[in-house]
């Protein structure tokens, strides 16, 4: 729900950068009706507003001058997406001939109507011509003239329907394309990447480079044939007229040349723009609980409204670029349109022309202008397609350091895993451990425990190959994890993390997310799971038991029940591998009670390779092995009873340490 709101604002914010064109436009608006456009236009407004306080900078850092480097292999690139498409396009364009015939053609023929007033002009040519026959015939057959009419509007329906669906078809792949390559990436390019960046790509830079490759190609096509189909019968009718043409048109192209820089220069900038705004709305509208319990929504509402801010300024040099543009256009045009009327009454008065040729000539003159002004549309779009496709190729060729799949197709661990002199830093950080060496051996508990921030959670991270180990090795049974299949692995290991993310749907769903066929999961394996991780009373409780909905990122269920459905997610495809990152610190008493029976019966009876992440210490006891980690190194490894015998020992302290903490609370 949170995410559709903030997909409907960035849907709004794609505006901005839009395409020019009324059809893409409607592309882009389709999504609202009248009084929601409203209602978000008056929250924008609310918050610009709003007096800016400690305004949030989210930095996103943009590949700029990577994307200032576009070129014409840039052009063919974009190009290709409609490769897959051309038959439909071709078709398109095929249609645009049928309806450039009948629209073009029309003037002329029409024009030869006035004539037919004219006496004197056709007992100088003592002949009539074909155009004027046709012109008469459809004076006596209205229904002709309509039905060839009708034949070109048709054919401009199916146009726009090839050209629009063929778009439709790019935008799609480009984004599934996108998702996929983004997908696959590994965990360093999502500490790099901001989602929300990422999303405002996927929806708004694609749709400007389907756009730019499709309907704008239909339209630019359409503005070509218009433009030289009109010029030629501007030359046709009237080569004396046409002279004043060459003062018209270097005026013309000159205005496109510069504003088509402007525009490329802006689409950038506003591409970035509209990214950051995403970014922000996407992260504080999805954890919006938090910022409410911090009353952060002034501080939340001026970090969006800068961001707002940046694109206005942004759009502000567009529209008066725009309007630099139109304005020219229509100088010019007039300009030429009042000079083209008084030659050629000139040319009427000393009989070189006919009043059906003046009209048809100002006909044909404003529908080059106009075709003209089409064409510089054209070219802006295929610029703004270029800015927006820069950063999207970047993202789908973009090639994953960690695999998804290929390699040994290693399923269990038969003997041990074993960290050899494993060395690691996370990007831009200082060095989180150093050459440490420790096993965890097959069928038996292994708890890893260390201070906070000693690097826990990231041992089952490089465990799960998330991550992969600066030097040194993660060995299963001798063999190299880099070597091994890393879905066929994971797949193979349950993990409950330290925050459990549930998804936007059914509690059954969610259980059997990890399940390599779901379908497969039977409702007495997801019912014994929901028992095991003490979920089952609780969901019985609910009036659609299994079914029932649990909101974004689980919202409708206490942290507890969370945390237990997670539970039984991880239990459900009974893993032979066991990752269980404590997660009971958040909870309140009776949630964690609950948790931890669930995970004491799991643990009990378990045949599994567990490693615990353990931060209550009480609570390891049972552990084969304790695994004490601090100040990146491995500083001592034994039972809870050995490691309590040490005197002076990092473990000893730690658990020290909680009991103290915990009389003192009590
Ligand atoms: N994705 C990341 N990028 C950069 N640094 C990270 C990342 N994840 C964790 N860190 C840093 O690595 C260190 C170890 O983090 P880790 O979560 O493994 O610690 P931990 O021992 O599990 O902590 P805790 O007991 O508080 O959960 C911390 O200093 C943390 O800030």
């Amino acid at each position: 729900m949170l995410s559709t709101l903030a997909a409907r604002v960035s849907g709004c914010l794609r505006c901005g950068p839009m395409p020019s064109s009324s059809a893409a436009r409607s592309l882009c608006f389709s999504t609202f009706n009248h009084a929601q456009r409203k209602s978000l236009l008056q929250v924008g407004k609310k918050i610009l507003t709003q007096p800016v306080r400690n305004v949030t900078v989210i930095d996103t850092k943009r590949a700029s001058a990577k994307l200032g480097r576009s070129t014409w292999k840039d052009l063919r690139a974009i190009f290709k997406l409609a490769g897959p498409y051309k038959g439909r396009i071709m078709l398109g364009i095929s249609f645009l001939g049928i309806s450039s015939t009948v629209f073009l053609l029309t003037p002329r023929t029409l024009g030869k109507l006035i004539d037919e007033f004219d006496d004197t002009k056709r007992q100088e040519t003592g002949k009539e011509d074909a155009t004027l026959l046709m012109a008469r015939y459809f004076k006596d057959h209205p229904v002709a003239l309509a039905g060839v009419l009708l034949l070109g509007a048709a054919a401009i329906a199916a146009r726009v329907y090839c050209m629009h669906t063929a778009g439709q078809l790019i935008i799609n792949d480009l984004r599934k394309k996108v998702f996929e390559s983004v997908l696959k990436q590994d965990m360093k390019f999502f500490d790099k990447n901001k989602v929300g960046e990422i999303v405002s790509r996927l929806s708004t830079d694609a749709l400007i480079v389907g756009y730019s490759v499709s309907m704008n190609l239909s339209d630019g096509a359409r503005a070509l044939v218009t433009c030289l189909g009109s010029g030629s019968l501007m030359v046709y009718t009237s080569p004396a007229l046409c002279k004043v043409m060459f003062f018209v048109i270097p005026i013309m192209v000159g205005t496109f040349a510069v504003f088509g820089r402007l525009q490329r220069k802006y689409t950038l900038e506003m591409q970035d723009a509209v990214a950051a705004a995403n970014q922000v709305a996407t992260e504080r509208l999805s954890s919006v609980k938090t910022v409410r319990m911090l009353v952060a929504e002034p501080k939340e509402r001026a970090a969006y409204g800068s961001k707002i801010q940046d694109i206005w300024d942004i759009s502000k040099k567009e529209g008066f670029a725009k309007g630099l543009m139109f304005g020219s256009f229509q100088f010019t045009g007039y300009m030429a349109l009042s000079t083209i009327l008084f030659y050629g009454s000139t040319l009427i008065s000393k009989g070189l022309l006919t009043y059906g040729e003046l009209s048809s000539f100002c006909l044909y003159a404003v529908l080059s202008a106009a075709s003209l002004s089409n064409i510089s549309g054209f070219f802006v779009e295929i610029m703004k397609g270029l800015g927006a496709s820069a950063r999207l190729f970047e993202l789908r060729d973009q090639q994953a350091v960690i695999p998804l799949e290929g390699g040994k197709k290693k399923e269990n661990v038969e003997s041990e895993i074993k960290f050899e002199n494993v060395t690691f830093a996370y990007p831009e950080r200082d060095r989180l451990f150093s050459n440490i060496s420790f096993q965890v051996p097959a069928g038996k508990i292994t708890a890893v425990v260390g201070p906070s921030g000693s690097g826990k959670s990231t041992i089952a991270s490089l465990m799960l190959r998330l991550y992969d180990p600066d030097t040194g090795r993660i060995t299963i049974d001798g063999t190299d994890l880099k070597e091994m299949d890393p879905s066929v692995w994971r797949r193979n290991i349950g993990t409950v993390g330290q925050e459990p993310v549930l998804f936007s749907t059914s509690i059954r769903e969610n259980i059997v997310y990890g399940a390599e066929h779901p379908e497969q999961v039977t409702e007495a394996q997801i019912v014994e799971a929901a028992k095991q991780s003490n979920s089952w009373e609780f969901l019985r409780g609910f009036p659609d038991g299994l079914d029932t909905m649990v909101g974004e990122h689980g919202s409708t269920l206490s942290g507890g029940q969370k945390q237990r459905v997670a539970i039984a997610r991880a239990l459900v495809t009974n893993p032979r591998i066991l990752i269980l990152d404590e997660a009971t610190s958040a909870l309140d008493a009776t949630s964690e009670y609950l948790v931890r029976v669930a995970l004491n019966r799991l643990l009990e009876n378990s045949q599994q390779t567990v490693l615990i992440i353990a931060h209550r210490l009480s609570t390891i006891k049972h552990a084969d092995q304790i695994i004490v980690i601090d100040q990146g190194t491995v500083v001592e490894k034994g039972s809870f009873d050995e490691l309590m015998k040490i005197d002076e020992g990092v473990f000893k302290k730690l658990v020290e340490k909680q009991t103290i903490g915990w009389n003192g609370e009590a």
